[in-house]
């Protein structure tokens, strides 16, 4: 994550621990990195709730901050309520690891062209998006459903969902301006050609012109993780 917002959008970009209390000042973007922070244990993403930093995070996105959670950040992000719904056991009882297709559902300051299909990897175990029928409605009328699992050519059906998530949802809007972005696959892991894709790219460079400072938005990736 850190090479993706340093390395290659080129973001000034600062690493935090769970431990801090406060954001660093002039934090636009706080990046919640994928992993398996607190082992999982209870559930993906829910010991950390109670990290002394997800205080300021939660008001960073209530002012409407940018917030980007990547597969356990998205965890985390519906365990503190900042997206509604859960993360639950993929539909398979496997863990699932490839590259999926998704097709962009709303448009938003990640997700800038409606309809695009993009190529990512994933790489979860409890990636299965569920919420109640009323939300998942709520969620659909208000265009904050960003991506769902695809084919290749954009067709979104049930053989290309790889985990059984509500209306084949990926990635999910927050906060009061779409502002939070909850997404299950990896941008980061596939936004250099070296990677085998420069798709990812797109939602990093999109929040960076949404953020209307090119290259001056300040990156904070929380360590949510607890060193070994
Ligand atoms: N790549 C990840 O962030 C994995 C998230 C979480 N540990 C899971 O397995 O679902």
């Amino acid at each position: 994550m850190v090479r993706t917002l340093r390395g290659v959008c080129g973001l000034s970009t600062t690493v935090i621990r769970h431990t801090e209390t406060e954001l660093p000042a002039g934090t636009d973007l706080v990046a919640i990195p994928g992993g398996f922070c607190y082992g999982d244990y209870l559930r993906a993403g829910a010991i950390a709730k109670v990290a002394p930093i997800i205080g300021a995070i939660v008001r960073h996105a209530n002012r409407g901050g940018y917030v980007l959670g990547v597969c356990n950040g998205f965890q985390i992000l519906t365990e503190v309520g900042l997206l509604p719904g859960a993360l639950t056991r993929n539909k398979s009882m496997q863990f699932a690891c490839g590259d999926v297709y998704v097709k962009v559902g709303a448009v938003g300051p990640y997700t800038p062209q409606v309809d695009a299909v993009w190529r990512l990897p994933i790489a979860h175990g409890e990636g299965r998006y569920q919420a109640t029928p009323a939300v998942l409605a709520e969620l659909e009328q208000s265009g904050r459903i960003a991506l769902q699992y695809c084919e290749k050519d954009g067709a979104i059906t049930e053989a290309s969902n790889p985990n059984g998530a509500d209306k084949n949802i990926a990635a999910l809007y927050g906060g009061p301006r779409k502002n939070v972005f909850g997404i299950m696959p990896h941008p980061e892991r596939m936004s250099e050609a070296i990677l085998g894709g420069i798709d990812g790219r797109i939602p990093f460079d999109a929040v960076i012109v949404a953020g209307g400072a090119a290259g001056g938005v300040h990156a904070t990736a929380p360590a949510a993780h607890t060193v070994g």
